[in-house]
């Protein structure tokens, strides 16, 4: 065995380590789609948003399939109060009326999504948005939302029922990175769209494309079983052990954690919810055995 002598050495065995560590992941992940949710709250700063464009660069360079869902609650919300339009959350989803669902669709495919695809393809010409509107990609259905055993309207908010994943296929294939918006067209209603919560968006195209996982980035590190006691973060948990605990969550985790359970039930073999905040975590949760947050598993 070779001595250690200086430290220069010791830190370079350890980059050699992290390094080796991802062997395993790269053989496990190469030509397999992942598709990742970026949430409004993981956007704070330029810093992180850069730091997250690159990541999906990496990802893509080293023959993984990186699929971009971007969420933007935070940007919404931001706008509607510039324009003076009053919008609530119930239940984890945004009480959205015709006027609102306008500003969800310009700040998400107007803003976000360009910011996204902007920085990605400051590496050469990699990402393209692409709405649930395009190309048939998504179909909606309203839906409400049950408090305390009673169902309350929610205005254009919808369920993504049915995913066409021909155009994101096409764009992979193309070489590219879809960034997707969580906009899909009502089935009932013609000319229609519905504000679809963007994890669950997340979760529907998870399973159409059959992906290998699902990474939620989020402002907090990972899933409180008695929140907001620090110390009942979850590691790891299955299926069914956390549709026992979703009727006890509150707030944005409750479509985040549905999200999950669906993705899982759907076929998808692992899904993770981790820190947004730290930059490049979602190489930490790909690459190395420990991971980072909270991952979901099938029972
Ligand atoms: N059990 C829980 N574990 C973790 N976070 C929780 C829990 N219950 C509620 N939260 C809240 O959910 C938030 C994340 O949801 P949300 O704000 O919708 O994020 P994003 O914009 O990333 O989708 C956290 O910042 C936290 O305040
Ligand atoms: C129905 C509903 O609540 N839609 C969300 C869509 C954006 C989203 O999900 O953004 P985050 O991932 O940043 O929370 C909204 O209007 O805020």
């Amino acid at each position: 065995m070779t001595e250690i002598r200086t430290e220069e050495d010791a830190a370079a065995a350890v980059k050699a380590a992290t390094l080796i560590e991802s062997l395993t992941w790269l053989k496990k992940f190469r030509d397999e789609i992942i598709v990742v949710k970026f949430g409004g709250n993981a956007m704070v700063s330029e810093e992180l948003t850069r730091a997250f464009a690159e990541d999906m660069v990496y990802l893509r360079t080293v023959g993984i399939k990186p699929v971009v869902v971007h969420g933007g609650g935070p940007q919404i919300s931001k706008m509607l109060e510039r324009l003076g339009i009053e919008s609530e959350f119930r239940g984890g989803y945004r009480v959205t009326s015709p006027e609102a669902m306008d500003v969800v669709r310009m700040v998400l495919t107007g803003q976000v999504s360009r910011d996204l695809v902007g920085h990605m393809n400051e590496h050469g010409p990699l990402a393209a948005g692409i709405s649930g509107e395009d190309a048939g990609l998504f179909v909606g259905e309203r839906r409400g939302v049950l408090i305390d055993g009673e169902m309350v309207d929610l205005g254009l908010v919808g369920d993504v029922v049915g995913v066409n994943p021909d155009a994101v296929h096409a764009l992979i294939d193309a070489g590219r990175i879809p960034v997707v918006s969580s906009i899909a067209p009502d089935k009932d209603t013609a000319g229609q769209s519905l504000n679809v919560n963007a994890d669950a968006a997340a979760a529907a195209l998870a399973v159409a494309l059959g992906a290998a996982k699902l990474v939620i980035l989020t402002d907090v590190q990972g899933l409180y079983s008695d929140w907001p006691n620090r110390d009942s973060l979850v590691s790891m948990i299955t299926a069914s052990e956390l549709d026992t605990l979703l009727p006890n969550l509150e707030s944005g985790m409750i479509p985040k954690m549905s999200a999950c359970l669906e993705a899982v039930r759907g076929g998808v073999a692992k899904a993770a919810i981790i820190d947004g905040r730290i930059p490049h975590s979602i190489l930490l949760e790909i690459f190395t055995q420990s991971g980072s947050g909270t991952e979901v598993v099938p029972d």
